[in-house]
């Protein structure tokens, strides 16, 4: 933007068809703008906005992106002056205390981390914030499946994939354009990827990509049989044709043993009768790994392929209205064939157990991340938001509220990463003996810690933060979507008395005060 303005020269703009402002030592003309200003016409005909410097202003009242949206209306800069906001670098780390983990802050070292997460952090955040950004929030307003050239290029660099953790399912797979071998990458890459997904601010959607996959693939990958196990992983990692998991029903939601749906043993296969609800990826998933009830009362895994007798259909949540693909799931009479059965031989109940703690690592790893981010907005909007002359900041109740969030995300984030360094020492059946209670914990832990903070933040950013556009946007997209984490993968209630219980089997008999 090479041409200069004296102060005074834009000082000369002040009409409704020849309107100009200054904005961080940026000259903009608003001529053809102004009356098309969601903010009104009026503010900016105000003697001290028309022709001045309006930047303390609009900076109370728009988020900088909105400069970015509108750059085409910049028409130079102010002589002698140089703005002062840097233009954000896709990828790069916030200079904001604490908006960044321990391990990515400056002076800080961590047991866990090496070069490689770094390096590999740096890419996953610029491909979040530059290619799936903008269409989450495309898709969010618009309520459509996320955008196929996305899943193409989730499953270009092997994302997707990832998304599923470290297994034989990455074999031979190039990771982020060969960023990262497939030996080095390890549960805290897949730390790193869950807790970057959370920048979209788009929790429906973060689950529209991914969700069905991560839940519904591992039983495939862990315990089909080869010839449809590497029919299945190739499907659906390339983004070609999706996979859910239909585990929940209307009749029980995680209590495995009260299902409903019924498979029928036949001389080649089963019959499955029956309906799921709730199932992410469901309206759009061509495979279902599904729980059913066999005429013995066990439970049986099959996966069912979408055909004759399939049916979906969707169901609004409060976290998605369609995005994350959330459906009614009815099988009518449906065949599955014997070598669509999983983990024949052993009981099923184990294989849906099983997939339980890494759904709930998955979620908690969310969560967590959604508190830093909702933290560093209000951290930003009390630091810069004036009441009565002061900033926001200045008063102890407000100084006290982000006390409680850093406390809040920071320990949640320490035990995760303590649990993830145990995932990566651990066998999956040591993981399921140790680990089932420590993750049902963190998970219940960080949920309520995630609604705390929800609370929090909407008090300090007042009627912002429950408005869907504007300043406070993310604040009322964190509030609204937060509880499908407090539910998914096991209630909170739930989760801690799991946890209290197994850690009760473990109980040495004699014991005493
Ligand atoms: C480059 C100049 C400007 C552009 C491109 C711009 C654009 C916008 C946009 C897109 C919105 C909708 C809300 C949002 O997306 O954040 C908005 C709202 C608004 N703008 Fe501006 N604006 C500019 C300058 C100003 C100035 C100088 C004022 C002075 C007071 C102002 C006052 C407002 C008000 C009062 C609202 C409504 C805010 C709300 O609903 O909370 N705008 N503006």
């Amino acid at each position: 933007m090479s041409r200069k303005f004296s102060r005074d020269a834009v000082a000369q703009h002040t009409s409704p068809g020849d309107l100009w402002v200054i904005i961080d030592s940026r000259v903009f003309d608003l001529s053809s703008f102004a009356s098309l200003h969601p903010g009104g016409l009026s503010v900016l005909l105000d003697s001290e906005i028309a022709g001045q410097d309006a930047t303390e202003r609009f900076f109370e009242l728009h988020r900088t992106e909105v400069l970015d949206r509108y750059a085409r209306l910049q028409i130079g800069t102010v002589e002698g002056e140089q703005p002062q906001m840097k233009p954000h670098v896709p990828g790069s780390l916030s200079a904001v205390p604490y908006a960044e983990p321990s391990w990515l802050s400056t002076g800080y070292h961590s047991p866990y981390y090496k070069e490689h997460h770094h390096r590999f952090r740096a890419a996953v955040r610029k491909f979040v914030e530059e290619v799936v950004f903008p269409d989450a929030q495309a898709r969010e307003l618009d309520g459509g499946r996320p955008s196929q050239h996305i899943f193409d290029e989730m499953a270009r660099l092997n994302l997707t994939a990832m998304r599923v953790g470290p297994g034989k399912h990455l074999q031979g797979r190039v990771l982020m354009d060969g960023i990262i071998s497939v030996e080095e990458f390890d549960a805290f890459h897949e730390l790193i990827i869950n807790q970057e997904f959370s920048r979209i601010h788009a929790r429906g959607y973060s689950d529209g990509l991914a969700g069905g996959t991560i839940i519904g693939l591992p039983p495939v990958i862990n315990f089909a049989q080869p010839a449809l196990r590497e029919r299945i992983v190739e499907d659906t990692l390339s983004g070609k044709k999706p996979i859910c998991l239909a585990v929940t029903e209307a009749f029980a939601g995680s209590d495995v043993q009260g299902l409903r749906c019924r498979a029928t043993r036949t001389q080649d296969g089963w019959i499955v009768n029956g309906t799921k609800k709730w199932i992410t990826n469901a309206m759009w998933a061509h495979y279902f790994t599904v729980a059913c009830k066999a005429e013995n009362g066990e439970i049986v895994v099959l996966v069912v392929e979408r055909g004759e007798g399939v049916q979906t259909r969707p169901i609004k949540t409060a976290y998605s209205s369609s995005s994350a693909g959330t459906a009614f799931v009815t099988f009518d009479n449906v065949r599955v064939p014997l070598t669509n059965q999983l983990g024949a031989g052993q009981p099923g109940l184990n294989i849906i157990l099983a997939n339980f703690n890494h759904e709930r690592w998955v979620l908690t790893a969310a969560t967590i991340a959604g508190q830093r981010l909702i933290f560093e907005e209000c951290f930003k909007w009390a630091t810069q938001r004036k009441v009565f002359g002061k900033s926001l900041s200045s008063q102890a109740v407000i100084r006290q509220k982000l006390a409680a969030m850093i406390s809040r995300f920071e320990s949640c984030q320490s035990w995760i990463e303590n649990i993830t360094f145990q995932m990566c020492r651990m066998s999956a059946k040591e993981q399921a003996r140790h680990l089932a209670g420590q993750m049902a914990f963190l998970k219940m832990h960080s949920t309520r810690a995630s609604q705390a903070t929800a609370a929090d933040a909407t008090q300090i950013f007042g009627g912002r933060g429950i408005t869907q556009t504007g300043m406070g946007r993310f604040i009322e997209h964190f509030h609204r979507t937060l509880l499908i984490d407090a539910v998914g993968g096991g209630a909170e209630d739930v989760l801690g008395d799991l946890g209290v219980r197994q850690a009760m089997r473990n109980m040495p008999p004699r014991v005493r005060l």
